[in-house]
This record gives structure tokens, C-alpha cells and sequence, in this order.
């Protein structure tokens, strides 16, 4: 289902609804966001996520990442243009009823509460009895190795720990579209690694689509099979780039110290230099 604004047209641009493809599991169109304050955060961004991709929203602080991020989940709305889920409903608050995991740029869990408490949360707010619901919180923990940790707090773990209870959070509703918002930005590289090895494992395993935010050309490289690299002053997608997988979903330590990673990261890096020094209006 569509939500489709027109109201006000800060580049002078009218909306024009195009459908989405069938595999689309969100269809941006000519999306701008402007907040009441004036700034254009992003400008006729147009993009369809489609299903089992792994999109990479990479590009420098303040392009719009985050903003096109929280549209995609029906957290912001679009200023102008559409925003398509197609195998969704919307709901009366304008949002999609999809099941979408969302993990944010900060674990943000409750210190007061153990980590089983936390990442069944979610379910608690669509008024599930933990009882019921057990066996599918622990599976989230499980598959993020957490498992025996059900009865710490978040003050008894090291920071990768507690982003993976943020993530077992997100995934405890059994989302086929998982956001991810710049997430181990404020991890050590090690961790951050490790965590990317375990996204890739859970997109494969799970099936997933996964958007991923990041400002990181290493990560995008490593992470993805697409990247949509963004400029700034107004945010818009610069270039949009399929990447080769021959190796499937799973990368590991060999794949890190490759050439075609090192190609992949040159490439990329170019890209992002050039959207970067690219004027305003120069899209893919
Ligand atoms: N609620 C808001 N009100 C006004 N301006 C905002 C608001 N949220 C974001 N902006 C502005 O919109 C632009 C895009 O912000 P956004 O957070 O989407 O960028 P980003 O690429 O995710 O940045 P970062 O990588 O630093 O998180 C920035 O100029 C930001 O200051």
C-alpha cells in the first residue's frame, strides 16, 4: 500500500507515482523530506529495495541516511512524493503494518531489566504474555550467541554484546526487512567485524532484506550487494551499485585480505569521492 504526499513542492517538483516492481518490498519515489525548520534533508530520492537485498546506504554525516532510513520504516514521512510498501497495509498513523526490525545507532536497552526482558519487549508492546513467547526470545538470543546471558543486565556486558541484544530485539518479531541504522559505528574494529560477519550470517540464514546505514566504504564493501552512495545539501542518491557476490552470502577472513575485496573498496571509495564533489542535481 501506498503513502503518496504531494503537499508542498520546495524544488517545484510534482510527485509522479510509479509502481512498484514486484519483488519491491519498499518503493521510494521521488521522495523529499524537508523538516519544519527549512533544511531539505533529502531531495527526489527514488529507489526500490527489493527482496533478499542487502542495500547499504553509505555517504558523509548529514547527507540524509538516517532521515531516508526512518521513511523507509514509516517512522518519518516524506514531505513530498511516495512511499510504497506493496505487500503491506497502512495503518491509520500513516505507518506500514509490516513487520520491520529496526536497530538504532545506540543499543538503547533498559539498565533496570535483563537482557530476556529487553528483547522481548517488542512482543510485550503487541501485548504477548511472556509465557507464550518464550521459546522464540530465547531463539533470537540464541542466534545472536546470547543465549546464556538471558538473566544479565546490560551492564554486565561489553558493548558488541549489548548491540546484539539491541539486534536479537529487532529481530524477535521475525522482520523480513531489518533497518539498520549505522550500528557498530562506536564499536571497537574487532567487534565490529565480528558483528558484521554475523549480519551476513543471519541475512542468509534468515532470509532477510536488509537497508544498513553506514558511513564506512570498508563496511558497505564488505557488507553488501548493493550501495546506493548518497551526497549532501539536499541528500539524493548519487550512485547506485549492484556488487558481485560469485562467493554467496558468507565472507570470512579470506575474503577481507582478497583483491577483489581491495577492488571493491577502491571502487566504491571513487564513487563516494565523487558524490561528495558532486553538485547538487547530479544523480545516478
Ligand atoms: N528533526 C530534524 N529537524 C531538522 N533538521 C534535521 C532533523 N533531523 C535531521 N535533520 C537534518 O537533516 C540532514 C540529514 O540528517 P540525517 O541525520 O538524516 O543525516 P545522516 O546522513 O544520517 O547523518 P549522520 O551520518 O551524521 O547520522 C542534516 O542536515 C540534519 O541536520
Amino acid at each position: 500500500m501506498m503513502q503518496a504526499v504531494s503537499s508542498g513542492t520546495p524544488d517545484g517538483a510534482e510527485a509522479v507515482p510509479v509502481p512498484a516492481s514486484p519483488r519491491s518490498v519498499v518503493s521510494l519515489r521521488d521522495v523529499t523530506k524537508r523538516f519544519s525548520n527549512g533544511t531539505i534533508a533529502l531531495s527526489r530520492m527514488t529507489m526500490d529495495i527489493r527482496k533478499g537485498e542487502f542495500v547499504s546506504l553509505l555517504g558523509a554525516s548529514g547527507c540524509g541516511k538516517s532521515t531516508a532510513l526512518r521513511i523507509i520504516a514509516g517512522l518519518g514521512r516524506a514531505s513530498q512524493g511516495m512511499v510504497d510498501w506493496p505487500a503491506s497495509r497502512i495503518g491509520r498513523d500513516g505507518r506500514p503494518d509490516a513487520d520491520i526490525g529496526f536497530v538504532f545507532q545506540e543499543p538503547t536497552l533498559m539498565p533496570w531489566k535483563p537482557v530476556f526482558e529487553n528483547a522481548y519487549l517488542p512482543l510485550r508492546l503487541k501485548g504477548m504474555g511472556k509465557g507464550e513467547v518464550r521459546d522464540r526470545v530465547m531463539g533470537a538470543l540464541e542466534t545472536v550467541g546470547l543465549k546464556d546471558f538471558a538473566r544479565a543486565y546490560p551492564r554486565e556486558l561489553s558493548g558488541g554484546m549489548r548491540m546484539r541484544v539491541s539486534i536479537a530485539r529487532a529481530l524477535v518479531t521475525d522482520p523480513k526487512l531489518l533497518l539498520m541504522d549505522e550500528p557498530f559505528g562506536a564499536l571497537d574494529e574487532i567487534t565490529r567485524q565480528k558483528l558484521n560477519d554475523d549480519v551476513l550470517r543471519l541475512w542468509s540464514e534468515k532470509d532477510l532484506t536488509v537497508v544498513f546505514v553506514t558511513h564506512s566504504v570498508f563496511e558497505a564493501a564488505y557488507l553488501s550487494s548493493r550501495i546506493a552512495v548518497m551526497g549532501a545539501r539536499p541528500g539524493r542518491v548519487v550512485a547506485d551499485m549492484m556488487l558481485p557476490r560469485p562467493e554467496g552470502r558468507e565472507k570470512d577472513e579470506g575474503f577481507r585480505a582478497s583483491d577483489t575485496y581491495a577492488d571493491l573498496c577502491r571502487t566504491v571509495s571513487r564513487a563516494l569521492v565523487h558524490a561528495i564533489a558532486a553538485p547538487a542535481g547530479e544523480d545516478a
